[in-house]
């Protein structure tokens, strides 16, 4: 190993202890986290072959296999749930169908699950920051069903409930409603799982969503009416979830009634001075996608993978751009991130790839650089465990090593931009590169974009003071 490689672990290493240390210290300093907007109830079921194979041949073998290669996209009978499964299986590809029809539904709940735990970003981020990180955390459901509650862990979690005019904060399991449940069912298989003649050539999982509240964005009457008094009792918000929205409804609705739902709440973060970051998932629908990015212009923050940056690119970019950030190129990032800032005028943007982490922002402060290591302690506590429940899980990550194959970009960027201890002063904006911890064989890797992103926002914000 070169010698330079040595000095460079030492010194992350270094870097991690001090930035878990500080991070953990300051964290009970944050007042109020408010977290929107979706919320659900993801149901994890790992297929059976001889189950799966009796319960294809009760519905029709041929009936299901036409439909393998006719994808219809969407779940309106039992045919097509169990031909979206089975070529969910053969490609060895993640999809997620909408369930349309209440009899399949039904037939759902009927088959079961082996585990349940709670979904949506804003529910995930809920457990996160207030179950392992102790802060107050007001979080957005659609619903509040037994069942959904009952997943959140114990904590400062709260919903928001007005008795007679008055705002109080419950736990969510002290606040059920007779609503409904909203259930992801997720089936999961591993690699080479067998049925009939199919071979699954990778592990992955088909999603039948049965629920119509997220994926409409749906906002509770609390939310809609007394916004204003939720948004006082916190420090920072983030939103997500927006990347179900659709350009029109059958009902002669569009995406443009949630946004606008959306802007005149940032507009009253924005006068109580709360900081709002908005976690991007990728959009499929680019009409959404482009007024996404016009709404930046209200976040404080916005947190984005490579693919999603890449498809930023080809709407204020260009295609060849958006190819090299696809590839996580160091530099084609770095512009891309500058591009985003220049159009958007939003003061923090956080990416996040296999390996690195980076935030631009237009302060400057090593601050940002050691929320991105807690972060990236989180992520990899993540993995470890596959569930986040105890500060001392992300501690133990300490022990993972530093990715060394972003250390020849390290060097890189020391040599263009005289970045050191991984901060560049780039004059009226600042730059802080990470090498993360990655864990070779992950337990989950559900939810793990959102433990990061949510961790550096709220950890840099503490860090500031
Ligand atoms: N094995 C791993 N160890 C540590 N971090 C990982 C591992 N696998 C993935 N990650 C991190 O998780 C991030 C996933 O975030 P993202 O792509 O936004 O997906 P999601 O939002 O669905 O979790 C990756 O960018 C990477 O930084
Ligand atoms: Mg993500």
């Amino acid at each position: 190993m070169k010698e330079s490689y040595k000095e460079m672990i030492r010194l992350w290493k270094r870097l991690y202890v001090d930035a878990f240390e500080r991070t953990t210290n300051v964290l009970p300093k944050v007042r109020g986290v408010l977290l929107a907007y979706n919320t659900n109830i993801d149901a994890i079921k790992y297929l059976d072959k001889e189950d799966l194979e009796k319960r294809v041949e009760e519905v029709g073998r041929e009936n299901v296999f036409e439909f393998i290669e006719k994808p219809s996209e969407k779940v309106s009978s039992l045919e097509e749930l169990f031909a979206g499964i089975l070529r969910s299986i053969k490609y060895g590809k993640a999809m997620e169908w909408f369930v349309e029809n209440n009899e399949v539904r039904a037939y759902l709940k009927e088959w079961g699950w082996d585990e349940l735990r709670i979904g949506g970003q804003a529910g995930i981020m809920a457990n996160l920051l207030g179950g392992v990180y102790n802060i107050p955390t007001i979080v957005h459901v659609p619903q509040n069903s037994e069942i959904q509650a009952k997943l959140f862990v114990d904590g400062p979690i709260y919903v928001p409930v007005f008795e007679n005019g008055e705002l109080k904060l419950f736990h969510p399991k002290e606040a059920i409603e007779r609503e409904e449940d909203l259930i992801h069912y997720i089936y999961e298989f591993p690699r080479g799982f067998k049925v009939f003649d199919i071979e699954a050539p990778r592990e992955n999982r088909f999603i039948a969503n049965a629920d119509d509240y997220n994926a409409r964005v749906y906002m509770r009457q609390e939310f809609r009416e007394h916004f204003k008094r939720i948004a006082e009792r916190v420090d920072l918000a983030v939103i997500s979830g927006l990347q179900v929205l659709k350009e029109y409804y059958p009902d002669g609705t569009t995406y443009k009634d949630v946004l606008s739902r959306v802007e005149s709440q940032l507009n009253i973060l924005n006068r109580l001075g709360v900081k709002s970051h908005f976690e991007f998932a990728y959009t499929a629908n680019e009409v959404v996608r482009e007024d996404l990015i016009s709404m930046l212009t209200k976040f404080t923050s916005v947190g984005l993978n490579e693919v999603e940056l890449a498809s930023l690119m080809q709407i204020i970019g260009d295609d060849t751009l958006a190819q090299e950030v696809l590839h996580a190129d160091v530099f084609a990032v770095i512009d891309a991130m500058h591009l985003l800032m220049d159009e958007t005028g939003i003061e923090r943007i956080h990416f996040h790839t296999y390996g690195y982490y980076m935030a631009l922002t237009q302060y400057s402060g090593d601050e940002v650089r050691d929320a991105l290591l807690f972060a990236a302690l989180a992520a990899a506590g993540k993995a470890m465990y596959g569930n986040l429940e105890k500060m001392i899980q992300i501690r133990d990550a300490l022990s993972v090593s530093t990715n060394e194959r972003a250390f020849p970009l390290i060097e890189a960027l020391e040599k263009e931009f005289g970045m050191e201890d991984g901060v560049i002063d780039m004059t009226d904006r600042q730059l802080a590169f990470v090498p993360t911890k990655i864990v070779a064989s992950p337990k989950s890797t559900v939810g793990i974009g959102d433990t990061i992103s949510s961790s550096a926002f709220v950890g840099e914000f503490a860090l500031m003071g």
